[in-house]
């Protein structure tokens, strides 16, 4: 049983008396990642939130239509682009979260090696979780959010301050929580990634939507002049 799809309708969003979201509508449903694209200040990072139910629209809605909607809350996550961990090792943050979700300690040990290992952390367990680099910090964040097993698991520019090693290493990671069955939606302003994780693209623009549509079309075609040339590297 399913909480997707999930369905923006009319959504804004205004502050300073502007619309930064401006009458989105769209579906998102399961299957492999969809990510969000568009400049800075497009609105990704708002819609995102908005999705997510951080923020409150100011005219439209966001509903949940799968058959376990009333489960939304709890079954889905979010990893912001700078992660917030708490200031104890690697272990006890995937700790913390299992324990309250009310996992036994024998189970927690068991899911939090299995966590490490495919985050690539192993070695790390012990280390407080500060002084991790910006990229072990990352993944620590995405394992975090992984240990809950969320349906659907939002993620905001996961690698924006990260350089390209880190980048592909928590790309890397991200895939393997997809093909485990979790719908990734993410925010990015780089195609490159884009063009390596998404299979649908929602096109955002001065906090409207332009396209949404399957990766390889979109990319091979754009149905836009400002998606087009956005695609060219050109300034929009
Ligand atoms: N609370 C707010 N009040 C006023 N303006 C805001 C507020 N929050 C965001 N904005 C503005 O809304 C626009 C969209 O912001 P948002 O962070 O969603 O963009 P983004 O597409 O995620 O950009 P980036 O790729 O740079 O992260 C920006 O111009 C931002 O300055």
């Amino acid at each position: 049983m399913t909480i997707l799809p999930l369905r923006l309708s009319g959504l804004s969003y205004v502050a300073g008396g502007r619309a930064l979201i401006d009458a989105v509508d769209l579906a998102i449903g399961a299957g492999a990642p969809t990510v969000i694209l568009g400049p800075n200040g497009a609105g990704k990072s708002l819609l995102l939130r908005l999705c997510h139910g951080l923020l409150a629209p100011a005219a439209g809605t966001v509903c949940w239509l799968g058959p376990d909607a009333q489960d939304a809350p709890r079954r889905q996550a979010m990893v912001f682009q700078r992660p917030v961990l708490l200031r104890r090792t690697v272990a006890a943050n995937l700790d913390y979260v299992l324990t309250l979700r009310g996992l036994k300690r024998s189970r927690r040990s068991e899911r939090i090696a299995t966590l490490l290992a495919e985050a690539g952390l192993s070695g790390l367990a012990g280390r407080l979780a500060p002084l991790l680099s910006g990229g072990e910090q990352q993944k620590l964040a995405l394992a975090r959010a992984w240990a809950v097993e969320p349906e659907v698991l939002f993620l905001d520019e996961p690698t924006a301050s990260l350089d390209p090693g880190a980048t592909l290493a928590v790309e890397a990671l991200i895939s393997r929580i997809a093909a485990g069955g979790t719908k990734i939606v993410m925010t990015t302003h780089d195609m490159g990634q884009a063009r390596r994780i998404a299979a649908e693209i929602i096109f955002l623009h001065r906090g409207r939507m332009l396209e949404q549509g399957q990766a390889a079309a979109f990319f091979a075609q754009p149905e836009t002049d400002t998606a087009a040339r956005f695609l060219a590297g050109q300034l929009i």
